[in-house]
């Protein structure tokens, strides 16, 4: 007799998911290696920035007091005392209408507190004048202005970006400590398949979910073990799903999770003793994605229907990592958006769309079922429609799940 599963709601699935993961040890890698790893010590402002007062600009360094009263009728001259790039310290201390030639990024000579533009002035030998009065701190980058020493700038959790590369440079982070990767494996069954570089035969297709995983993670930054492909014979993939899951932290494996007669992957979890935390979520694509725990192991039980993995990895596993490594933005970002055509089919459980967003409007990217892969090749996002409705037409706003950003978001905010 067919076994009767029950559906649990996403946002539950996604937070028993989360709830078994454990954290991973951390790592010393040099800066360059740092990119897309998540960082695991605050960054801490070791001295300000800039470290010290400096010109914002080429020209003149002056004191600007001795400015006041500068008009087009009365202009005041400035004796040109010293000549600086960025890089040199000037021994001149200013005083009256002394000023010092100074470049972007030089500090600025003692007692000086302003700086004329080149295009501001009437240059002469040795000499300039100017027309308009100059305030204290006028055309200065003061010390500590962007970051104050001792500050924390970024906490630990975040994902490593170009910006926080540049954070760590500035302050002598040659090395950092970074959450260490989770060992991640993929496993595709299915008696059909075929390795990408074989030819078709009748019965058969090409293994498209493992590759596709990999680059799923590739995309994360985290490297994978990959264990080829299973044929769908029980005691045969006990032994690898058994092996894979020793040796790595997280096992993802594709197809035979749904109620078939070889869809093998519920009795292994029963024969490994796993603790299956659901196995059928109410969503679409993906309805049947599995998700079993066994020492302290994932067991990532994704659909072998293209669409359905896909959208098992985004919702499940990449939250999950992510979670493992310490991370503070696990989701995907959720933004609002204007349905650019109609979409009529009835939502029973929460419907997952491949879709392309453009910054304002969304469109469903093509043949949208479980078993198509075109349109994960087409889309860049998620449409997200609640279950329970139908019938949603074009220029109604919908929630939309953003694909491939850097940056995560901290709430599930569906
Ligand atoms: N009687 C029922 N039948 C099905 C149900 C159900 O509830 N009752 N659920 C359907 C849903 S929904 C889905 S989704 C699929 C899930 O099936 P499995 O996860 O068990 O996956 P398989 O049966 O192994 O394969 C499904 C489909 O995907 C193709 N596939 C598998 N692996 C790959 C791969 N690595 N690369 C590309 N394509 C792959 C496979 O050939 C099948 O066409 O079950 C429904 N049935
Ligand atoms: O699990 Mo299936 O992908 O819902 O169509
Ligand atoms: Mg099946």
């Amino acid at each position: 007799m067919v076994e009767h599963r029950k559906p649990i709601p996403v946002s539950e699935a996604v937070q028993k998911v989360i709830d078994q993961a454990h954290l991973l040890e951390t790592e010393t890698v040099p800066l360059e290696q740092s990119y897309n790893r998540i960082l695991a010590e605050p960054i801490v402002a070791g001295h300000p920035v800039p470290p010290f007062d400096r010109s914002p600009y080429d020209g003149f360094a002056i004191i600007s007091k001795h400015s006041s009263g500068a008009s087009g009728d009365n202009r005041i001259r400035f004796d040109i005392v010293d000549h600086i790039g960025a890089g040199a310290v000037s021994e001149k201390t200013l005083s009256g209408n002394q000023s010092v030639r100074i470049m972007t990024g030089a500090p600025l000579p003692e007692n000086a507190d302003a700086v004329v533009m080149f295009e501001q002035t009437v240059e002469s030998d040795g000499f300039f004048t100017i027309r308009k009065p100059f305030k204290p701190l006028e055309n200065v980058s003061l010390q500590g202005e962007d970051v104050e020493q001792g500050e924390t700038v970024i906490e630990s959790g975040n994902l490593i970006h170009p910006g926080i590369v540049a954070l760590l440079a500035t302050f002598g982070y040659a090395t950092v400590r970074v959450a260490k990767h989770p060992v991640v494996g993929i496993l595709s069954t299915g008696t059909e398949l075929l390795d990408v570089s074989e030819p078709l035969v009748p019965g058969k297709i090409r293994n498209s979910n493992g590759p596709m995983i990999a680059a799923q993670l590739a995309r994360m930054g985290i490297p994978c073990k990959t264990y080829g492909l299973s044929v769908d014979n029980l005691d045969e993939s006990f032994d690898i799903v058994k092996r894979a899951a020793e040796e790595t932290d997280c096992l993802i494996t594709t197809g035979g999770v749904s109620v078939g007669d070889f869809d093998f992957l519920p009795a292994i979890y029963e024969r490994l003793g796993a603790n299956v935390l659901f196995n059928k979520v109410a969503m679409r694509p993906g309805s049947v994605t599995t998700v079993a725990v066994a020492d302290g192991k994932y067991l990532f039980g994704l659909s072998g229907n293209p669409s359905a993995c896909f959208t098992g990895f985004e919702l499940f596993v990449r939250p999950a990592l992510l979670k493992m490594m310490g991370a503070e933005k696990l989701y995907l970002p959720h933004t609002k958006a204007i349905l650019f055509e109609d979409f009529d089919k009835a939502n029973p459980f929460t419907r997952f769309i491949r879709a392309v967003y453009d910054g304002h409007n969304v469109k469903p990217a093509g043949f949208n079922k479980s078993n198509a892969v075109a349109s994960i090749a087409k889309g860049n996002s998620l449409i997200v429609l609640p279950g329970g409705t139908r019938g949603f037409k074009k220029g109604d706003a919908v929630d939309v799940l953003l694909l491939g950003v850097e940056e995560g978001s901290a709430e599930w905010e569906l």
